[in-house]
């Protein structure tokens, strides 16, 4: 499989090329040059596979001629050997039409684990082939970090500087990045929003100065859903609920609490795959720049305003260039041109195209903080479930979307309740306890250094601490 670039001028890569480079030299985000699809028939095959065997299944196109399945085969027993649930992410149903999808049985407690506990197989696994080493970094808005840095810590040919919003990730999420003590993780505490953090680390990744710094010796990756390898892998877990609930006789719709806009990429990827997905269900907190985009073509970026869902506290959100690429066309030049007037104006209009082509499976809904709290208590009253701020929104724009009784309804449980237990305290009265093999959290000691949110600041600290590669 060859990938391109969203904005069509760097050179396409295969998946090894793509996973090790992150980002587009372009500025773009690698897509795969076409769609894999599955027949009916070879859908239905994989009912009844265990989580890694259907991993295998759904990935193996995306990453012929770098892997050979035994080798995928063997990066995801051991990715998914480190999960606390057997099925990995396991389905519980609600009521008649709603489900949740709990992708928060990884080591860090979100879905992030999904795909970085492979991403993390995949760098060491490449760079062992060439004894290369990579610099990775990353912008956080909290579960992202603590992921990547638990896939990441203590390997030797990785160094991970991890750019966090100071004092807008919850003290579960910061805790969970600052205690990791090992020599190749860098915690950075940075003044500003998570599109701040974004910003500086999409420029890093074109800043030449950087790579003389060291001679040209300089490989930097991303670890945040930029990266392709990231969307791959959670596409995987759209097949495992849609299976169990009767595809592909029978389509299913699923709500995505929303930022970068990655996850719901996933779901859109396992439509184009064959997937019989009625609809996609874009769940926003008021920082709602894709529900205005999806509902009215206007995607202009305001202040990012802090929320008790701070994970998805995002205006600009990366892998919505992804699927208006898609939808318009394919036409790099043409995204590119469209991205050039965003990334000078923070605002831009949608083709009609763009709309047209969203609109088929995508819909949307804005949801507030008394929303939010609103489907917190319905979870917990109709089945004894508590959730965490974002599963809340997600499940609450599933619950109003309007759709066929007959049609179920997963929504994607993002994180566990105890990385939020504040929030979910002040919506619930109960504080959810964090499982017993994080017990000692709050003891531990925390390592960061805090910058301002000063590109040069943050260029100059990695510069100083990245080793170079070979
Ligand atoms: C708990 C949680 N829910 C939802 C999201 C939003 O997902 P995405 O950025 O892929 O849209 C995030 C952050 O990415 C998150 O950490
Ligand atoms: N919510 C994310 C923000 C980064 O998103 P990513 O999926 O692109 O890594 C986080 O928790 O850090």
């Amino acid at each position: 499989m060859k990938y391109i670039s969203t904005r069509g001028s760097a050179p396409a890569l295969d998946f090894e090329g793509v996973t090790l480079a992150g980002l587009a030299s372009d500025g773009g985000l690698y897509v795969p040059e076409h769609w894999p699809r599955f027949s009916e028939s070879e859908i239905a095959g994989m009912a009844g596979l265990s989580y890694v065997e259907l991993a295998v299944r759904v990935m193996t196109p995306f990453v012929e001629g770098s892997l050979t399945q035994e080798e995928l085969r063997e990066l995801c027993t051991r990715a998914y050997g480190r999960f606390s649930h057997d099925a990995v992410t396991p389905l519980v149903q609600l009521d008649q039409q709603q489900w949740l999808l709990e992708l928060f049985h990884g080591p860090t407690l979100a879905f992030k684990d999904v795909a970085l506990q492979l991403l993390g197989r995949l760098f060491e696994h490449f760079l062992a082939k060439s004894d290369d080493h990579l610099t990775i970094v990353g912008a956080t808005s909290g579960d992202t970090g603590s992921a990547a840095i638990d896939a990441v810590a203590g390997r030797e040919r990785i160094d991970i500087f991890m750019l966090h919003p100071k004092g807008r990730v919850s003290d579960v999420q910061r805790r969970q990045m600052t205690t990791v003590r090992a020599p190749n993780v860098h915690n950075l505490a940075i003044e500003g929003s998570f599109d701040d953090a974004q910003a500086m680390v999409k420029r890093m990744f074109n800043d030449a100065d950087m790579a003389a710094s060291h001679g040209g010796r300089f490989r930097i990756s991303a670890v945040n859903s930029i990266n392709w390898a990231r969307l791959m892998a959670q596409v995987v877990y759209y097949f495992a609920a849609a299976l169990q609930l009767g595809a592909p006789g029978r389509k299913v719709a699923f709500s995505v609490p929303t930022g970068n806009f990655g996850d719901v990429f996933a779901g859109y990827v396992a439509a184009q795959m064959g997937l019989p997905i009625e609809r996609l269900i874009v769940a926003t907190n008021v920082n709602d720049i894709l529900h205005r985009a999806l509902t009215t073509g206007d995607y202009s970026a305001g202040t990012v305003t802090p929320t008790a869902a701070p994970s998805m506290d995002i205006q600009v959100s990366s892998n919505f260039e992804r699927l208006l690429f898609d939808l318009g066309g394919r036409d790099g030049a043409a995204m590119a041109e469209q991205m050039r007037g965003f990334e000078s104006s923070k605002a831009m209009q949608l083709t009609n195209s763009q709309r047209e082509g969203a609109a088929g499976l995508f819909s949307s809904a804005r949801v507030d903080q008394a929303e939010m709290a609103q489907a917190m208590s319905w979870a917990a009253e109709c089945c004894g479930q508590t959730l965490d701020p974002h599963t809340a929104i997600g499940l609450y724009a599933a619950r109003t979307a309007g759709l066929d009784p007959a049609t179920p309804v997963v929504t994607l449980a993002t994180a566990h309740p105890a990385k939020f237990r504040d929030a979910v305290e002040r919506a619930t009265g109960s504080r959810p306890a964090l499982p017993n093999r994080m017990g000692d959290l709050f003891e531990r000691s925390e390592s960061f250094s805090e910058l301002p949110g000063e590109y040069e600041a943050v260029a100059e600290f990695v510069s100083k601490h990245a080793t170079p590669s070979s």
